[in-house]
């Protein structure tokens, strides 16, 4: 085999590389709750206390890949510094992979992102709106999946739903934002949706780089 026919098989190579879909947000969300339920794989850690994911991990799902990420933001117990590296090892994954991601499914805990928000107000912009900014600035289609919801009264569920929507600068009505998923991952409540989402994401992606 010559050199051209050898590039042209790794250029193809390169061509076929499967769409990646990643989930991000910060420390104890249920990123791996979620990645676990996709995957059935009991070997992906779940925790109680945040912290618990520290490396970036790819499961290979057929037709894309998934992709575990550490928690960003202030972690109970893991040093500053140590938080500001893993920050970084996530940005340059997305900046490095962003031509190759399909959608990022960004995990937000309903009632503690409400009060991070709240308390933080006027003085510093929230980890999660900034990431969300980052993804969108870079073309990736986001899904937001409100998580934990069984924190927060059925009846707030309207109310808790559209705030956030508008944290995110989307005016509410919450409904009309496609891309917004109430769950409770610990119930499985939400999954089919989200599911059913990633795949009209990969699918569209697919067709979009033909
Ligand atoms: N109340 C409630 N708890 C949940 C829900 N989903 C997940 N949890 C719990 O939240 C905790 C954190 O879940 P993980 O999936 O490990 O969170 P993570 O985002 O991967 O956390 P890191 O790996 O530390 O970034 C676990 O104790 C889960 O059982 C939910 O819908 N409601
Ligand atoms: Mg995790």
């Amino acid at each position: 085999m010559d050199f051209f026919e050898k590039y042209k098989i790794l250029k193809q190579e390169k061509i076929k590389e499967k769409p990646k879909v990643i989930v991000v947000g910060r420390s104890n969300v249920g990123k791996s709750t979620l990645i676990r339920l996709l995957t059935g794989n009991k070997k992906v850690r779940v925790g109680k206390r945040p912290g618990v994911t520290l490396k970036i991990s790819e499961y290979d799902m057929g037709g894309y890949i998934l992709v575990d990420m550490p928690g960003f933001g202030y972690m109970a117990g893991i040093p500053k510094k140590v938080q500001e590296k893993i920050k970084d090892e996530i940005v340059h994954y997305i900046e490095n992979n962003y031509k190759n991601i399909a959608a990022a499914v960004h995990i937000i805990d309903a009632k503690s992102f409400c009060e991070i928000v709240e308390r933080w107000k006027d003085k510093e912009i929230p980890i999660d709106i900034e990431m969300f900014d980052f993804i969108t600035e870079l073309k990736i289609s986001p899904i937001l999946v409100v998580n934990k919801m069984d924190k927060i009264k059925k009846n707030k569920w309207n109310e808790t739903l559209d705030k956030i929507c508008s944290y995110f600068k989307c005016s509410p009505p919450w409904r009309q934002w496609k891309f917004i998923i109430p769950a409770i991952l610990k119930r499985r409540y939400g999954l089919e949706e989200i599911k059913k989402m990633i795949y009209e994401r990969v699918e569209l992606f697919n067709k979009l780089r033909g």
